[in-house]
């Protein structure tokens, strides 16, 4: 069964004009408090406010759907767009559930979108609104002290997590399925309600490498690319296999002790050969490197591998659309596990959380079908009832020899993230 929540443009939200701007703006500068939206990485991407139409949908067709309805509202504009980059004219962002057959998946059509890309930057507004009047609207942000943060288990206590992950080293033992990816989740409340617009801020500025999104009260700073299609160009960069960062020589110690671990690099070839198997049917080359690399961030390394490909087919008509590749490759092994269905079943049997849109794909896509999507990771749940709180998640991927303290410790290092951005 689909519910569908759907708020339709009307006639006023017709026009949508791209205007290229004379300076370059900070993207993340411009949100307002209230409905932000980002994807933006070094400076680049994409953010946006207002809403011209939203979709929520869920249901085993969910991203079907979401297509359906997205061509079906692009198809009724009235577009002025001389620039004509990915990311100009009409944009959509979104924000998919982990299981889109069971959670809801929320796809936002911005009122104002501002893009920047290789040094251009532009305005897109839907309505015929003046791109002046939208961008001198935008408010200085002033931070606000969050005072003190407390912090609460989710589903989860720890030592209830870590029996989980040796439930879930036994089931791998015993030859059910071969990695399961576990998360957990953190309650955090503070003094004073959250701003987004801070949040996003010191995500930028902590995690440079990193996309930094938001969408309907999902922010966080990703690390892993699901897949972006530029034309015919898909590229998707697969992390797996975590190490924490040390001091000193100890740090170079564990970077070269993660790059020649047998361990992690079977977990992140599950990951990359569950990415490949479902990209390959619709490319006419994909190409995955044959060595892992090193991602260093601030608070983790990862292995990472940097998968490439060109679509098969051409035009709008003869190739898949954006959509259905991002349905189509989600849940890889980095989120999920191997084989996916068992590792789906053993999440939802041990977990004992519901993942929402944590570890789901998120990003934006236009009009012509480009756009960019990663996993939502690294990330925080701001609540809709109360400003101050927020739910936090983090999960690592569990194969044979998985030890629970030490993935206890992953989890640790990966909320740090979004708990750096809380603290300031
Ligand atoms: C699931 C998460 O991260 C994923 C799991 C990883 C791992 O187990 O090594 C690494 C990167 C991500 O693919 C998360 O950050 O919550």
């Amino acid at each position: 069964m689909t519910a569908a929540a759907v708020t339709s443009p009307g006639a006023r939200t017709r026009a949508v004009t791209t205007t290229v701007l004379d300076g370059v703006p900070a993207l993340l500068d411009l949100l307002p408090a209230a409905g932000a939206l980002s994807w933006v990485r070094r400076g680049e991407g994409l953010v946006g406010w207002g809403e011209a139409a939203r979709l929520e949908v869920s249901g085993p067709r969910a991203l079907a759907e979401a297509a359906a309805w997205w061509a079906d509202h692009s198809a009724g504009l009235d577009v002025d767009d001389t620039l004509d980059v990915p990311g100009s004219g009409p944009v959509l962002f979104a924000s998919i559930a982990f299981d889109p057959a069971a959670g809801t998946s929320v796809f936002v059509v911005p009122e104002v979108v501002v893009g920047r890309r290789d040094g251009v930057a532009w305005v897109t507004t839907t309505g015929g609104a003046d791109p002046a009047d939208v961008l001198a609207a935008s408010p200085a942000l002033v931070p606000a002290p969050l005072g003190r943060l407390r912090y609460a288990d989710g589903a989860l206590d720890p030592a209830s997590w870590c029996a989980t992950v040796d439930a879930a080293v036994q089931r791998i033992t015993a030859g059910d399925l071969a990695k399961v990816v576990l998360a957990r989740d953190l309650l955090v409340t503070a003094d004073a309600p959250l701003d987004p617009r801070d949040l996003l801020g010191r995500l930028a500025a902590r995690f440079p490498g990193c996309w930094t999104f938001a969408v309907d009260g999902l922010l966080g700073a990703t690390p892993e690319l699901l897949l972006r299609r530029t034309g015919r160009e898909l590229s998707s960069r697969v992390l797996a296999g975590t190490a924490p960062r040390g001091a000193g020589a100890e740090d170079d110690r564990l970077a070269a002790a993660l790059l020649g671990s047998a361990k992690d690099r079977a977990e992140h070839a599950l990951a990359v050969d569950s990415l490949v198997a479902a990209l390959e049917p619709y490319c006419t080359t994909l190409t995955a490197p044959a060595e892992p690399e090193l991602l260093t961030l601030a608070n983790v390394r990862h292995l990472a591998s940097d998968v490439t490909g060109v679509q098969r087919g051409t035009g709008a008509r003869g190739r898949a659309g954006l959509l259905e590749l991002v349905g189509a490759v989600h849940p890889t092994a980095a989120v999920c596990g191997t084989p996916t269905d068992a590792a789906a079943a053993l999440i939802g049997e041990l977990e004992g959380m519901d993942r929402g849109r944590y570890a789901g794909p998120v990003g934006w896509l236009d009009a012509r079908g480009d756009g960019e999507f990663g996993l939502a990771l690294r990330c925080a749940q701001l609540s809709d009832d109360d400003p101050a709180t927020a739910r936090l998640f983090a999960g690592c991927g569990i194969v044979a020899g998985s030890e629970p303290a030490a993935e206890l410790a992953e989890t640790q290092a990966k909320f740090a993230a979004f708990q750096a951005a809380l603290e300031g």
